[in-house]
């Protein structure tokens, strides 16, 4: 592992790391590895989808302590990321319905919205000219429509300094390094403090909100079609608490409810965030590098919403189902999440796995399913390292039957993606609302030399980028593109229809 990062930014993502191992070692679909005394346990690498079935769809092995121990303090114990059993299952199934689609597209009108005052934002940034990092505005507008979505509250972190969301982003900020070649990295003794001062604050203004919100629904003035999350949530909780015979007059809400929906919504919004807006800077990135691609989706947005970009919000809200008729917009997503996922689920090693014939026993091995490496397989994707949106497009030249189970960006079982829908209209919404209006260009040239570094710019080999991008993966709770991926929008002018 040591020599593999000697090749790769010390700070690159692990899942990337086990792909560039795979490749240079020509290692098969899966390998032990012995890293004590970094890990007293045993690891187990998974880059095969037959395999990567076996423990998340057939098995469902349990998930790593080590999720609890690097995001415990930002989602809280309760986290249906972590927990297991009966726990998880009843966070689920209090939640798993606000997350279909036929119930997300009742709030597509409330996510334009704020894809509306992005899209402002970036034209300031676009008339500063500056070069600046563009995933943490877009981390900001996915906070703000998770706001709405579960909990129909304005963060308004777009535009304002918002407490919950301040004391959010600081939580983030105190994460222990999940990989460090200094061990002292994690001994900060302020640490501890730190996460309960935050955690106090976020508990407190969500039971805030929430106490808000509960006693609006007692007295019935929430009759809104367009439910939030905790809305559903209540609805499915009275409605097991009917079921399981506990009397009206005791209903309501107890403590247990809350306390279980404050981390489920901290959850939501740590899961929901950069994950989704780690994507959308890679979609924007590729491309910026792909003009032919970027033409073919400007291209169907006009076919889908006419030449005059300023007309799709209004569009799309009177007629939510368009975003569903963008099947190369789906691609470019689709592909960006081969290339660029951003999660990898590690789970804990429980009973046997078997591999061509033979049977290996996996107790107690910390198992990394790397999905990044399956997408990155030209057995299974040819042309892995090239960002290819009709292999997803049927009809199209280079349309490809995706092999089973080898296409896993949002996982699969029980435990895969709550929030994969809602990701996907998100990026939908605001890529067509964007695409036509402005174009990106990453500057890590400028970036860097501002900040002084040595060589500075596009060095793509060694320790300052990897599979051929500068925008390498930085491990920061997810896989988020390295700096932030600094660069610049560019206002186009295009003639429009009126
Ligand atoms: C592009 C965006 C996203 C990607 C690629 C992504 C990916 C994933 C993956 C791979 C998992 C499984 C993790 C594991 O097995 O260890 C997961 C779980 C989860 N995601 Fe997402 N996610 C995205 C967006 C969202 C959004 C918008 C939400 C908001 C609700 C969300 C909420 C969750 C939650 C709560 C879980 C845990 C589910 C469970 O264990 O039952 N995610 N996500």
């Amino acid at each position: 592992m040591a020599e593999m990062y000697a090749q790769a930014p010390t700070d690159s993502h692990p899942h990337g790391v086990f792909t560039m191992m795979q490749r240079q070692y020509n290692l098969k679909g899966m390998w032990f590895m012995d890293t004590w005394p970094a890990s007293p346990q045993r690891q187990l690498v998974i880059a095969d989808p037959n395999l990567a079935a076996q423990i998340t769809q057939i098995n469902n092995l349990p998930k790593s302590a080590t999720f609890e121990q690097y995001a415990g303090h930002i989602a809280g114990s309760q986290s249906m990321i972590f927990t297991e059993g009966a726990i998880w299952k009843k966070s689920r199934s209090l939640f798993n319905s606000s997350f279909l689609l036929p119930h997300l597209m009742t709030l597509i009108p409330t996510i334009v919205d704020d894809a509306l005052i992005y899209h402002q934002i970036i034209g300031e940034h676009a008339d500063s000219g500056e070069v600046r990092p563009i995933e943490e505005t877009l981390a900001r507008l996915m906070i703000d429509i998770m706001g709405h979505v579960v909990l129909d509250l304005s963060f308004d972190s777009l535009t304002t300094k918002n407490e919950f969301v301040s004391a959010f982003r600081s939580q983030i900020s105190w994460t222990p390094s999940a990989v460090s070649t200094n061990p002292f990295v994690n001994l900060n003794p302020l640490r501890p403090f730190m996460h309960r001062y935050y955690t106090r604050k976020m508990n407190n203004y969500l039971e805030k909100v929430l106490d808000d919100r509960f006693a609006k629904s007692n007295r019935n003035t929430v009759r809104s079609r367009r439910k939030p999350a905790i809305d559903l949530a209540l609805d499915e909780y009275t409605q097991q608490q009917k079921e399981g015979g506990v009397e009206s007059s005791e209903r309501g809400i107890d403590k247990a409810f809350k306390a279980n929906a404050i981390d489920q919504m901290k959850s939501f919004i740590f899961a929901g965030h950069d994950t989704t807006s780690s994507t959308m800077a890679y979609a924007y990135l590729l491309l910026s590098q792909h003009l032919e691609e970027l033409a073919k989706a400007r291209a169907e947005l006009d076919t889908v919403f006419g030449t005059d970009s300023s007309q799709t919000s209004d569009l799309i809200k009177q007629n939510p189902s368009l975003v569903n008729s963008l099947p190369f917009i789906l691609g470019v997503l689709k592909e960006t999440l081969r290339l660029f996922s951003p999660v990898m689920t590690v789970r804990e090693g429980k009973g046997t796995l078997t591999y061509e014939g033979v049977t290996y026993d996996i107790n107690g091995c910390m198992v990394f399913e790397v999905s990044q490496a399956i997408h990155r397989n030209a057995e299974y994707f040819p042309s892995p390292d090239e960002f290819i949106p009709e292999r997803w497009v049927p009809g199209s030249g280079r349309f490809q039957e995706i092999p089973k189970d080898a296409y896993r960006p949002f996982e699969k079982g029980p435990r895969d993606c709550i929030g994969q829908q809602l990701a996907m209209l998100e990026m939908k919404i605001v890529l067509a609302l964007t695409l036509r209006d402005f174009d990106f260009k990453e500057d890590y040239e400028t970036w860097d030399r501002n900040l002084g570094r040595k060589s500075p710019g596009s060095q793509l080999d060694g320790r300052r980028g990897m599979f051929g991008q500068r925008a390498y993966q930085q491990l920061i709770a997810t896989a988020k593109p390295a700096d932030g991926l600094p660069g610049r929008f560019i206002r186009r002018n295009r003639p429009q229809q009126h």
